[in-house]
C-alpha cells in the first residue's frame, strides 16, 4: 500500500489506490462539491486544490464532476497522481485536515449531470436464463446476441442516487391467463445488479470510438441498480423493447471509481465463439474484462455473488458497438453492463432468476421467503475488486428500500 500519513487499514475499501469520486454536502454547508474518498474521510478537492494551489482546481471546484469529467484523460490523471503524492507527502498534512471530512457525516448525491442512458444485457447466463424464463417455447439467446452487445436506450432523468426510495410503479400487465390486461402496482418488483460506465471526453458526430480508445473516453466505474417491473415488461416489451417496466428508476452508487483504479482488476473476457466483426475484437493485449464481485443483498441478507469478469462483451466493446453507426458520446453519458449474472443460483443478478420466474421462491433468514420485493424492501448491492500491490478497490453500494405504490 502506498504511504500516506492517514491512518488507514490495510484492507480498507477506499484505500489510497482506490480514490474514487464523489459529490458530497456537509449538515452545516448545503453546496455540494466534489470529494474524494479515502479511508472513513472524505477530502474536499476543491478546497484542497485552491488551498494547495493545484492547476486542475479550476475543474474540481464545481457543484458535480462534469467539469473534470469533460477535462479529458491527461487531467483525470493529473487529478490521481497529485491527490496520491499528497496523502503520501507529511508536508501537506497541515494543507488536507482541514479539509477532510468524517465519511459518516456527509451526504452523498448524483455526481454529475447523466446525459444518455443505455443499458447493455451482456452476461450470457443472465440472458439465456431471461431467454428460458421469458420465452420457454424458444432459443435461449437470439440468434444476434453472440454478435453484438444487445442494448436499449433508458430513461436519464430517472437515474437517481443510492438511497433514494423506489416507489412501486404503477402500469398494464397481462399473462397468457389474463382475458384483458390489468391495471395497478407491479407484483413482480425486481432488481437488477449491474455495472455502469460514465463517459467523460465525448466523441465527435460521425466518429466511432475504436474498442483501444475506451479509456480515453470512460472516466470511470459505479454500481447500478436497474430497477425492473418483470410483469409490466413482460406484457410491453414485444416489439420494441424495454420501456415503463424499467424507466422508473435507476439507482447508481455514489463513487465513481476511476479507470485507473482498476489497472489490476483488468482480466481476459471470455472467448468469444464465433469471432465478433472486427470492430468488436479486443485491442492486442488490452483487455478490459474486470474482476469485480458484486454482492447484492436483501434486507441484510446476501442473496448472491454475481461475478463481473464473466461478462461476455466488455464497456470497451460496449462503447465501440454504441458509436460504430457515428452516434456521438456527451460528457456525463452513462451505460450499464446488463445484469450481472454468473453460473448458479448463488451468482444471479434478478430475483427473476433466483426465484426462477417466480416459481421457487428464495427462503430468508426467519422463514420469509421472497419471489419478487415487498414494500419495505431495501437492496443493497456492493462489490469489490483487486486493487494494486494486493490491496483492495471498494465501490461503495448502491441501495434503495421499496415504497408502496402511489394510486
Ligand atoms: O430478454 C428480454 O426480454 C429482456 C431482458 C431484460 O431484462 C433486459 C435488461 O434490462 C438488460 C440487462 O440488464 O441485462
Ligand atoms: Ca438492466
Ligand atoms: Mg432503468
Amino acid at each position: 500500500m502506498p504511504d500516506t500519513w492517514l491512518d488507514i487499514a490495510p484492507d480498507a475499501h477506499f484505500g489510497p489506490s482506490c480514490l474514487p469520486y464523489g459529490v458530497f454536502s456537509t449538515p452545516d454547508r448545503p453546496e455540494r462539491r466534489v470529494g474524494v474518498a479515502i479511508g472513513d474521510h472524505v477530502l474536499d478537492l476543491g478546497a484542497a486544490a485552491r488551498a494547495i494551489g493545484a492547476p486542475f482546481a479550476g475543474a474540481v471546484s464545481g457543484a458535480s464532476l462534469d467539469p473534470l469529467l469533460a477535462s479529458g484523460r491527461p487531467v483525470w490523471e493529473q487529478v490521481r497522481a497529485a491527490v496520491r503524492s499528497w496523502l503520501a507527502d507529511p508536508v501537506r498534512e497541515g494543507d488536507l485536515r482541514p479539509h477532510l471530512h468524517e465519511r459518516a457525516g456527509v451526504q452523498l448525491h448524483l455526481p454529475f449531470t447523466v446525459g444518455d442512458y443505455v443499458d447493455f444485457y451482456s452476461s450470457e447466463q443472465h440472458a439465456t436464463n431471461v431467454g428460458r424464463i421469458f420465452r420457454p417455447d424458444q432459443q435461449p439467446l437470439t440468434p444476434n446476441w453472440k454478435h453484438l452487445p444487445i442494448g436499449y436506450h433508458g430513461r436519464a432523468g430517472t437515474v437517481v442516487p443510492s438511497g433514494t426510495p423506489v416507489v412501486r410503479p404503477v402500469g398494464q400487465r397481462k399473462t397468457p391467463a389474463d382475458a384483458a390486461p390489468l391495471f395497478g402496482p407491479s407484483a413482480r418488483l425486481d432488481i437488477e445488479a449491474e455495472v455502469g460506465f460514465v463517459v467523460g471526453a465525448p466523441s465527435a458526430h460521425g466518429e466511432r470510438v475504436p474498442v483501444a480508445s475506451f479509456a480515453d473516453h470512460v472516466f470511470g466505474v459505479f454500481l447500478v441498480n436497474d430497477w425492473s417491473a418483470r410483469d409490466l415488461q413482460a406484457w410491453e416489451y414485444v416489439p420494441l423493447g424495454p420501456f415503463l417496466g424499467k424507466s422508473f428508476a435507476t439507482s447508481v452508487s455514489p463513487w465513481v471509481v476511476p479507470l485507473q483504479a482498476l489497472d489490476a482488476a483488468r482480466t481476459a473476457p471470455p472467448v468469444r465463439d464465433p469471432e465478433p466483426l472486427e470492430y468488436l475484437r479486443d485491442a492486442e493485449g488490452e483487455p478490459w474484462g474486470l474482476d469485480i464481485s458484486l454482492e447484492v443483498r436483501l434486507n441484510g441478507h446476501l442473496l448472491s455473488r454475481p461475478p463481473f469478469s464473466t461478462m461476455y462483451w466488455t464497456p470497451a466493446q460496449q462503447l465501440a458497438h454504441m458509436t460504430v453507426n457515428g452516434a456521438s458520446v456527451r460528457t456525463g453519458d452513462f451505460y450499464a453492463s446488463g445484469t450481472v449474472s454468473g453460473t448458479g443460483r448463488g451468482e444471479f443478478g434478478s430475483l427473476l432468476e433466483l426465484s426462477w420466474g417466480g416459481k421457487e421462491p428464495v427462503r430468508l433468514p426467519g422463514g420469509a421467503e421472497r419471489s419478487f420485493l415487498e414494500d419495505g424492501d431495501t437492496v443493497a448491492i456492493t462489490a469489490t475488486a483487486p486493487g494494486a500491490d494486493g490491496t483492495v478497490i471498494g465501490f461503495g453500494e448502491v441501495t434503495g428500500t421499496v415504497v408502496p405504490a402511489r394510486l
